[in-house]
């Protein structure tokens, strides 16, 4: 298998989110869960997007998971790799995004990388190194509530300089609205100033097909999927790769069995999405505080989904508006209470799986990750989009036991997201 290009994601929603954008700009792409197995038969395709769980671990540890993954990517001929990151910048002060971007500079031929986290398809937008997530300010938007990274800064150049060892810079929307030349001459300028990241400039998607263009002739560029779609088009319209638009065919094979949704995320996304499914659907609130205490709340769930899920799809959820969310944490600490109810769901979600679910939605990017670990699946064919961000999943290479899953990263999908996505899933 030759491929074009690589990624590195920083979790697993947010590698299918690319997975999706990549597919709808041209690529056959496929989504695996960290380096897969030699004995894993992958489809022919032009890229593959390496889902990885970092976003919120130690810088070093992000960066030696990420350099495997960009070896095993570059060893399978990916003339570029982007280190798919959040839309939303998530991240802390010792946060991951500089130093990766960095560590992935330094094993390739490159000096340089474009940053930019610009998706407009969902609202988010970078201006003079700012960026808007549906036109509010990053730190005024419901980011500055993110139980594991609250957002305080929406000055990119800031963040990113507060994370990495050399200079940030900007490149901004005059010089990407000037094109390509333009582009290349103020990358030009801030590598004299001995700049290593560039925060990019991007409100529409012209934008992103310019950044495309350039990050293309470079090896390594940051960012989430509007920089996906812009080196997608740029791939496709410089002849690299034929502009592919069917979806692999065993998308569409059925695959039966039970239904459910998982959430973890506490997006205020997320939270509407399970009032409007509680309309039509049983939905379990999980109780966090008894979790948390140690107290056996999985089995009583598992025991609620039993008696109610051969009638149809049920919906189990930890998810919590910020005042609960903050008040566990102020108890349990915030990396203890992420990481002891992501256990739980994923728990949830493997007994669900034994009991024969075969469709299910996970809400959530770390929630998805754990889940998907404890399910313990190798990669996935990318389907059609159910939400702009993403896409319907089948397995690869779980042995007769195909699944079909959707992946919501917290902030994405309409009030109905559930009921679109459990609708797609035979
Ligand atoms: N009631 C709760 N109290 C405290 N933490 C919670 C609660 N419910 C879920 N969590 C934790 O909040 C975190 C949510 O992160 P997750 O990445 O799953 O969602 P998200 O950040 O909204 O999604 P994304 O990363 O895709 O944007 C997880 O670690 C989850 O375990
Ligand atoms: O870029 C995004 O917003 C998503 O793909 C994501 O990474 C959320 O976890």
């Amino acid at each position: 298998m030759t491929i074009l290009l690589g990624s590195i994601a920083d979790d697993y929603t947010g590698a299918s989110d690319l997975a999706n954008t990549l597919t709808k700009n041209g690529l056959r792409t496929v989504q695996t869960v960290g380096i897969p197995d030699p004995s894993l038969a992958l489809p022919d395709v032009d890229a593959v997007v390496v889902s990885l769980k970092i976003r919120s671990v130690a810088a070093e540890e992000a960066v030696a998971a990420a350099l495997k993954a960009e070896s095993w990517l570059r060893g399978r001929g990916a003339i570029h790799v982007l280190y798919k990151i959040c839309s939303t910048f998530d991240s802390t002060d010792l946060g991951n995004i500089g130093p990766v971007t960095e560590a992935l500079l330094s094993v390739s031929s490159g000096d340089i990388a474009l940053v930019t986290p610009a998706f407009p398809e969902t609202g988010r937008t970078v201006y003079l190194g700012h960026l808007f997530v549906n036109g509010q300010p990053l730190d005024e938007s419901p980011l500055k509530d993110h139980p594991l990274n609250p957002m305080g800064d929406a000055n990119l150049v800031r963040v990113l300089a507060r994370q990495s060892r050399n200079r940030s810079g900007l490149v901004d929307l005059p010089a990407v609205a000037a094109g390509t030349d333009a582009v290349k001459a103020r990358l030009g300028a801030l590598r004299g100033e001995g700049v290593a990241a560039a925060i990019a400039d991007a409100v529409f998607e012209r934008d992103l097909e310019t950044l495309g263009r350039v990050a293309l002739e470079m090896p390594v560029s940051t960012g989430a999927s509007g920089l996906g779609l812009g080196l997608a088009r740029a791939l496709v319209s410089s002849g690299r790769a034929s502009a592919n638009t069917g979806a692999n065919d065993a998308i569409r094979l059925p695959v039966g069995g039970l239904a459910a949704v998982l959430a973890g995320s506490c997006s205020v996304a997320t939270l509407k999405q399970l009032e409007a499914a509680e309309r039509h659907m049983p939905v379990l609130r999980l109780d966090t505080e008894k979790l948390l205490a140690g107290q056996d709340d999985i089995s009583a769930a598992i025991a609620w989904a039993g008696e109610r899920i051969a009638d149809g799809p049920v919906a189990i959820a930890a998810s919590a508006a910020p005042d609960v969310v903050s008040r566990l944490q102020a108890r349990y600490g915030r990396e203890a209470s992420g990481h002891a109810i992501e256990t739980a769901t994923a728990a949830i979600a493997g007994e669900l799986v034994e009991r024969g679910v075969r469709r299910l939605v996970v809400a959530g990017g770390e929630t998805s990750g754990a889940t998907v670990d404890r399910l313990a699946i190798p990669a996935f064919l990318i389907g059609p989009e159910i939400a702009p961000g993403v896409p319907l999943l089948r397995t690869i290479g779980s042995a007769g036991n195909d699944m079909l899953l959707a992946l919501k990263s917290g902030n994405f999908g309409g009030e109905d997201f559930f009921a679109t996505a459990l609708s797609m899933m035979r």
